[in-house]
């Protein structure tokens, strides 16, 4: 992997992506990094299943059949999640080494992994209700695949209903979607790339990704909206126009600054759903 211009370092959202030296406002985009493709986890959305490109699962191991075995159209998550808890397994992977960065299951603050008490303490039900849900739909994935009479070369992989919640959470929190292209065909997949996914959130992004295969490479670009200052951090957008309850289910964090949570009065007054709650003490 290399990086240009560019250093991981852990700021007040975990571990970002700072530039290290000063970035001029671009018209056009700049590699700040390049990935082999070899490092990637990558699952098309929609059958054949395609892994891509170098964790190969032997003809008939378990895991394929787990895989092959959620709904096409919704469950990108719990097939990207089996990837990465068998890529965990397989001998000498990269992600192993990987795993050093990724927040650990202790560490991990993905609500997949909260309490009925830090469900309540919430005080939002819908949000509450919508974890309690994807707590059930994961819980039943792994009951039906997990349970004691299969095969250890998959009991190994998540012995306990936590540690799969676990790679779930990071599925969902670090995961991109992108088109590849097989030869002739192209797949929508989704994608878990090291490195690139230490990009922090910000509604006031400075920087737009773009992507680029070349080589058997990844490169990473940003268009720098602004000027970035050496030392300033980073930000990308992940999901434009998404209210704090999408972040929250899919990332775990709200932003007091999310321009799609105003609450607006008439005329011109608008205050932030989080000021608003506050003034109640809620
Ligand atoms: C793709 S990872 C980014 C790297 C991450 N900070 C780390 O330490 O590995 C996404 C996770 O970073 C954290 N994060 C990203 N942007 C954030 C923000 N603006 N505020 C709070 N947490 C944020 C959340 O925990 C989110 O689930």
């Amino acid at each position: 992997m290399r990086a240009y211009g560019i250093e991981f370092k852990e700021g007040p959202d975990g571990f970002g992506v700072y530039a290290s030296k000063d970035v001029q406002p671009l018209r056009r985009p700049r590699m700040i990094m390049k990935i082999p493709l070899e490092l990637m986890l990558t699952v098309s959305k929609k059958q054949p299943w395609m892994f891509f490109p170098d964790i190969i699962i032997p003809v008939g191991h378990p895991i394929f059949d787990i895989i092959n075995s959620t709904n096409p159209e919704t469950d990108w998550d719990l097939r990207l999640a089996c990837l990465l808890l068998y890529s965990f397994d397989c001998k000498d992977n990269f992600w192993q080494l990987y795993d050093d960065f990724l927040p650990s299951k202790e560490e991990c603050t993905n609500l997949l992994l909260a309490t009925e008490d830090d469900l309540l303490e919430l005080q939002d039900e819908d949000l509450a209700s919508a974890m309690r849900k994807q707590q059930s739909r994961a819980f039943e994935f792994w009951e039906k695949n997990w349970h004691s009479g299969v095969p250890l070369k998959i009991k190994r992989l998540a012995r306990e209903p936590e540690r799969f919640f676990w790679a779930l959470g990071i599925a969902q929190s670090r995961c991109i979607n992108i088109q590849m292209r097989v030869g002739a065909l192209v797949q929508d997949a989704n994608m878990l790339v090291p490195y690139a996914d230490m990009l922090n959130h910000s509604p006031e992004p400075n920087c737009f990704f773009h992507w680029r295969f070349k080589d058997r490479m990844l490169e990473v670009m940003i268009n720098a909206g602004q000027e970035i200052r050496k030392g300033e951090e980073m930000t990308v957008n992940y999901m434009p126009q998404q209210k704090n309850n999408m972040f929250m289910e899919r990332y775990d964090f709200s932003s007091p600054v999310n321009p799609w949570d105003e609450i607006q009065f008439s005329g011109n007054a608008r205050i932030h759903l989080d000021s608003f709650l506050s003034i109640f003490n809620i």
